[in-house]
């Protein structure tokens, strides 16, 4: 890629050929990734795809094994105070402020800031207003994440990390989330890198998604182009003579079933053609990768699944 680099409108995030081992073991094996100023974008993908790894590196929390990196213009490796400072992160929750009040909370948090929110509307903001008085240890697990959201975004964050941030919401706390999370990408031009397991919420929230799994990213679009790309190819099963469920996918299913119908001696047991979901793909993908049927260099994947970064 000779493309890495400054350019006019350089990406909030550039990622090229991130790598990332554990001892002997590889948890991201080549990861490329543009995010852009105001994007909500979610890295998504299944029980220790390496998200939350991907993440702590973009924040500089941890050092990875290759590749190179841009956030904010900067290298987080060498990123200082005034770099993470311009950061918000939601992560786990203030187990060890258990004791501080609400709004005290997040006054003693603004301090910390040079142009923070009034605590007062971030709670409004936030949904807390009525629990500003109230000890952080007695909020359900739904208030504590959205006090999480608040102490993400009280120092006025133009790139903000959400690690799975709606684990513990009922739907309407997840949707007065979702709404948030528009508006300050929307209103505020805060660029949003959000890790999720949940495709739905993927769907709702994100301009573009890009799957992780495997540790490489084998699908990344906005979510109706990738679902069109999903869909692109229909799966036709049917069941052979001697009992083999069989299934093929195919751009055209119609001369599949025209040709199974050529060489059949009577009717085609269980015969079915249906375009695949974003979600069959998604978890397609996960499926394989679980079953070891995978290429280790990738180039077993379906043709629908590949995608570049940008
Ligand atoms: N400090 C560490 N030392 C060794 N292995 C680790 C370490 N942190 C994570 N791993 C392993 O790396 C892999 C990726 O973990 P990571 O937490 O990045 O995945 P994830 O996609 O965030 O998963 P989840 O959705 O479960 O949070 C996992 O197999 C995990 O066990």
């Amino acid at each position: 890629m000779t493309t890495f680099g400054r350019t006019d409108v350089q990406p909030v995030i550039q990622v090229r050929d991130l790598t990332m081992a554990y001892g002997d073991i590889d948890v991201l094996r080549g990861v490329d990734l543009d995010i852009h100023r105001g994007e909500v974008f979610a890295l998504l993908g299944p029980n220790g795809a390496g998200k939350t790894t991907t993440v702590e590196i973009l924040e500089g929390f941890r050092q990875r094994s290759g590749g190179e990196m841009s956030v904010l213009a900067t290298d987080p490796e060498r990123g200082g105070d005034a770099w993470r400072a311009r950061i918000g992160l939601v992560l786990q929750s203030w187990r060890d402020h258990r004791r501080w009040r609400v709004a005290e909370l997040l006054t003693h948090f603004a301090t910390y800031y040079p142009d923070s929110r009034d605590p007062a509307e971030l709670l409004a903001l936030v949904g807390l207003t009525d629990q500003a008085g109230r000890q952080v240890d007695r909020l359900s697990g739904g208030q504590r994440r959205r006090l999480d959201v608040a102490l993400g975004i009280v120092g006025r964050p133009e790139l903000l990390f959400l690690d799975e941030p709606t684990t513990g919401f009922d739907p309407q706390a997840r949707h007065e989330f979702h709404v948030l999370v528009e508006r300050l990408a929307r209103d505020e031009g805060v660029t949003v890198l959000l890790t999720t397991h949940d495709l739905a919420e993927a769907e709702r929230l994100a301009d573009r998604i890009a799957m992780l799994v495997g540790g490489r990213i084998r699908a990344c679009g906005t979510p109706s182009e990738l679902a069109r790309r999903a869909a692109a190819q229909a799966e036709v099963r049917w069941t052979a003579d001697d009992g083999t469920p069989c299934r093929e996918r195919t751009e055209d299913p119609s001369r599949l079933v025209w040709e199974l119908h050529r060489h059949a001696a009577g009717p085609i047991a269980d015969l079915e053609v249906r375009r695949p979901t974003l979600e069959d793909t998604y978890l397609h993908m996960v499926h394989r990768e679980a079953d070891g049927t995978d290429g280790a260099d990738g180039t077993d994947r379906d043709a629908d699944e590949e995608a570049p970064a940008a």
